[in-house]
């Protein structure tokens, strides 16, 4: 159940796990690159998850195909446009869009600062279309390694006024958090927010690593705090936010059921956690499926389904002036 009298948010939402797959076809066509299937309902198997992945960095891999196509700026510039256009439809008031500039730039070798000049001007420009507030949350990809993290953090960088806050991604288990602390150092010097990925293939320990030494204030999934009493009691007194993606959890194998996510308990224990799809279009889901079907099988009742609502533009990077003026101009309708 969505209240329509209270902003609707996702504040989890990777811009380069949400191409459409429509636009991944396009591309190939548009640079004459290699794809797997010539129809869209021959390629979507590919780039979507069809059955759940046996873990994290194999669910991954099904970002690669929509990235691989991102052969020019102007195709990043393009994806963030549509994203914007895709939250817009989906009834979201605000979005924080993440992404990271050094996997887009990648297979081509674009410039990374220029991969995030053309993130800044799609999302401008969709903003100015379509009536959605956005804020940037760059990613540097952990699974690349140290140095390709320092890459993507100062291309960044060099934005640093368009960026609201910095977050690592990708393997978890492979680089651990303590390989970066220079790099959140350096991150929080610039005066961003920090939000981290951790507790989703490694253990509670990895949350408590991202809140004390790296500076998280929100956590991305966070899936295993629930292992660990105290770590639950931190997070709701600290009011560090969860940002809980139920169908994403399911499909890296990282929880067994919606029945068995942790989200429920999040919410009873006062713990501030929110609905987020993550990579809605790799999942093949939209956040009010999350709100409607999801949210429902992990056994959230409508109060709690509400909460979450509301915990979503709580935990959202933006001041409290911001978030009032939001919550005023949806009350008015
Ligand atoms: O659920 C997730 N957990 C961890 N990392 C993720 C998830 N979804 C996407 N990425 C990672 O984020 C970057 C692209 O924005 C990539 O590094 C991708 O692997
Ligand atoms: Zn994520």
């Amino acid at each position: 159940m969505i209240d329509s009298r209270l902003p609707l948010t996702d504040i989890h939402r990777h811009l380069d796990g949400n191409i459409r797959a429509q636009t991944i076809l396009d591309l190939g066509q548009q640079y004459n690159l290699t794809l797997p299937a010539r129809t869209l309902e021959s390629l979507i198997p590919h780039v979507q998850v069809t059955e759940n992945e046996p873990d994290l960095v194999s669910f991954l891999s099904k970002l690669d195909w929509g990235v691989k196509m991102l052969a020019s700026l102007d195709a990043c510039r393009r994806v963030a446009y549509e994203n914007i256009e895709d939250a817009a439809r989906n009834g979201l008031h605000y979005v924080e869009l993440r992404f990271s500039p050094g996997y887009m730039a990648m297979t081509h070798q674009l410039p990374v600062e220029g991969v995030v000049e053309a993130v800044i001007a799609g999302v401008r420009e969709g903003c100015k279309a379509f009536d959605v507030e956005a804020r940037l949350i760059g990613i540097m990809s952990r699974t690349f390694g140290e140095a390709a993290c320092l890459q993507e953090l100062e291309a960044l960088l060099a934005h640093r006024d368009q960026i609201t806050a910095i977050d690592l991604a990708g393997d978890e288990l492979g680089f651990p958090g303590s390989l970066f602390l220079s790099h959140f150092n350096r991150a929080r010097d610039a005066g961003w927010h920090v939000t981290v990925h951790a507790g989703e293939a490694a253990g509670p320990e990895s949350i408590w690593q991202a809140i004390r030494e790296l500076g998280a204030e929100r956590i991305g999934h966070g899936v295993k705090a629930v292992e660990d009493r105290a770590l639950m009691d931190f997070l709701a007194e600290q009011r560090i936010g969860i940002e809980s993606c139920l169908t994403s959890n399911i499909q890296t194998s990282t929880v067994a059921t919606l029945a068995q996510h942790p989200l429920k308990i999040f919410l009873e224990h006062g713990v501030l956690a929110s609905l987020n799809t993550d990579d809605p279009a790799v999942q093949g889901v939209d956040i009010i499926h999350e709100y409607t079907v999801a949210a429902a099988l992990a056994g959230l009742s409508r109060e709690q389904i509400r909460q979450a609502q509301i915990n979503g533009l709580e935990m959202a990077f933006l001041t409290p002036a911001e978030k009032q003026a939001l919550r005023d101009k949806v009350a008015q309708g």
